[in-house]
């Protein structure tokens, strides 16, 4: 990129000339040695021979080159900086006229258009028979002399091209040389180049910057080749890789066909991309967005749930309880984990689901495989035929494929994920799937696909709610109290016998996930060692009211406190209204599960 000096320290243009002759090459020596704002590299090189002196000028650090007529064109196709072509000025097609007029015989003009243009004018003006023949490329040269023989010429006028072809043929030759004004000209026109070539360069780089500090990655794409591509997207992607991926070939192919702006979710690299390809005239734009990225911590504490989710570090969480069910689960999840066939997980909510799947998962892990959440409210059909034709599954054939809720998947997003199912190479990950109890009442009524259920639900694991398995709660009580304890990092230790038993009698509507935050509340708010019996009963009673105001058919808002307590009151009605399953309530709000939690606090 070109680069100057600052305005206190002078602008020194930076020149590397091409004199296609000798007579120009001794011209611009005696011409430097006027002009103190160019630092002149002169060099002498006709047609080719210049052209590959002037290769990686920009990168030799020239700002312009410049040459003359041929030679000047041929510099100009290959090069990164302006190539200044010194003209031939009428002052230098008359003194040669004048000089040709001496000579006897036909005489013929031919060079390129910059030498034969001019000279025609001139050859009217002074009323001179001279022939003037337009040349664009030097190999025309000789067949055009070669005829001009034949019909009798014997002087030709040209630039340095004509004159040696001429000498070859036996000709005359007389070159067309550039005279000082002509070299002046073209050292102002140089000036002038430059002044518009580094405000040209200096908006490139500041929509560069812009294009670098963009948060998308932006790629240019010309016949399969990427000819741009900003920061993020040099950072993020190999273009092949990228290219070989279905997707996003099908899409660029499909841009440059109907030439119009077409966005897909498309799953790349562990990573769900939103992808946007727009048609710039020979060139597809394509921008790249981050959908998401999830693992644990970003899942926890960043965000809502997401439509896919990796989580590639599931940490180990023991299940905790000592009731007969729990105890029979703990079996089922050995025995399932070892075989292939689809493990359909049924249960409230809150209730434990999820950390079976895990279990399952963390049995079967050979490698690094993630744990993958696929969050069936948000699995839309395009996600998912996009995901089964870009080879999601078979690429992630050993992990556990997790579709979380399955009863909430549109009809359509069901169907198409029963035919892909039914696929033989689908059956290689290890689908575990998880339902509310309501399901079967679902396939009853027919909103649910029967076959697709009995394909799924070969393997099932049933957690009864934890209402009716309340000899768990003691261990998890103690688990939760353990497992906050260096969270918050206060005196609890422990619970009183008759506050457990208050908590036994409780019905957790909310099931385990819901008792954790009960406990979190009392860990945070007791006064001493032990969580007492009283401590328990305010927190439950709090919850019943709330269920009750939930039950009431008219309940209204108290906008009569402040905007925190308004919220809270919001916040706890939506909860109640989504059966204090966190996840609906945050979704419904739209915020993530740990500020709601923060909020409520
Ligand atoms: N038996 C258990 N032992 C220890 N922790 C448990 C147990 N059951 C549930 N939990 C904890 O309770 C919380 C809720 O559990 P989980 O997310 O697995 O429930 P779920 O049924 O999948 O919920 P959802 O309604 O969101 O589908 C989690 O933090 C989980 O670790």
């Amino acid at each position: 990129m070109l680069i100057f000096a600052t305005e206190g320290e002078g602008k020194m243009i930076k020149a590397l000339v091409i004199a296609p002759y000798e007579g120009l090459f001794e011209m611009m020596k005696e011409i430097q040695q006027e002009v103190d704002d160019f630092e002149l590299h002169i060099e002498l090189g006709n047609l080719y021979e210049g052209a590959n002196i002037a290769k990686d000028a920009e990168k030799r650090g020239y700002h312009i080159i410049i040459s003359r007529g041929g030679t000047a064109s041929m510099i100009q196709e290959e090069s990164s900086i302006p190539v200044i072509d010194i003209q031939v000025s009428g002052y230098d097609v008359l003194r040669i006229l004048t000089l040709v007029k001496g000579f006897s015989g036909k005489a013929a003009i031919v060079g390129f258009p910059n030498i034969s243009q001019g000279a025609v004018t001139i050859c009217k003006l002074l009323d001179l028979d001279i022939k003037s023949l337009t040349i664009t490329k030097d190999t025309e040269v000789e067949e055009k002399l070669a005829n001009l023989k034949k019909l009798g010429y014997e002087v030709v006028i040209g630039d340095v091209v004509t004159v040696q072809a001429a000498k070859q043929l036996g000709l005359t030759g007389v070159l067309i040389t550039s005279g000082k004004e002509a070299i002046m000209d073209s050292l102002e026109e140089a000036r002038r180049a430059i002044q518009l070539y580094s405000r040209l360069q200096q908006d490139v780089s500041i929509y560069q910057s812009i294009l670098d500090c963009s948060e998308q990655a932006i790629g240019i794409i010309r016949e399969e080749k990427i000819i741009y591509g900003n920061e993020r997207f040099n950072k993020e992607f190999n273009w092949i890789k990228l290219y070989n991926s279905p997707g996003v070939k099908r899409m660029v192919q499909q841009t440059e066909l109907t030439r119009e702006k077409k966005t897909i979710t498309l799953h790349f690299d562990h990573t769900l991309w939103k992808l946007t390809a727009c048609p710039y005239e020979d060139t597809v734009i394509i921008y790249f967005e981050k959908d998401f990225k999830a693992d644990v911590a970003d899942k926890k504490v960043n965000g809502n749930p997401h439509a896919l989710e990796f989580n590639q570090t599931v940490s180990y969480t023991p299940i905790a309880g000592k009731s007969e069910p729990i105890q029979k689960i703990l079996q089922q999840i050995d025995k399932y984990s070892g075989m292939d066939e689809p493990v359909w997980i049924m249960g409230e909510v809150g209730n434990g689901k999820e950390l079976i799947a895990q279990s399952i998962h963390l049995k079967r892990k050979s490698n690094d495989e993630p744990f993958i959440t696929l969050n069936s409210d948000l699995l839309s059909e395009e996600l998912l035929k996009n995901l089964i034709s870009e080879g999601f599954f078979q690429k992630y054939a050993n992990s556990v494929i997790y579709l979380k809720n399955i009863e909430r998947l549109t009809p359509i997003t069901q169907k198409e994920l029963y035919h892909f199912l039914k696929k033989e190479d689908a059956k290689k990950s290890k689908w575990v799937v998880s339902s509310e109890d309501t399901i079967e009442e679902k396939v009853k009524n027919g909103t649910f696909i029967r076959d697709f259920y009995n394909s799924l639900a070969q393997l099932k694991i049933y957690i009864p709610p934890l209402r009716e398995r309340s000899e768990d709660i003691e261990k998890l009580v103690h688990v939760f109290i353990s497992e906050l304890h260096p969270k918050y990092g206060n005196e609890v230790v422990g619970i009183r016998q008759d506050a457990l038993e208050e908590l036994a009698n409780y019905n957790w509507p909310g099931n385990v996930e819901q008792l954790k935050h009960v406990i979190e509340q009392l860990v945070t708010q007791s006064q001493s060692y032990y969580i007492e019996k009283k401590e328990v009963e305010t927190v439950l009673n709090q919850l019943e009211h709330q269920q009750k105001n939930n039950n009431t058919s008219i309940t209204t808002i108290d906008i009569s406190g402040t905007l925190e307590e308004i919220e809270k009151q919001v916040i706890t009605r939506v909860l109640e209204a989504e059966e204090m399953n966190q996840s609906r309530a945050a979704k419904r709000l739209g915020i993530n599960r740990s500020t709601l939690w923060r909020k409520l606090k």
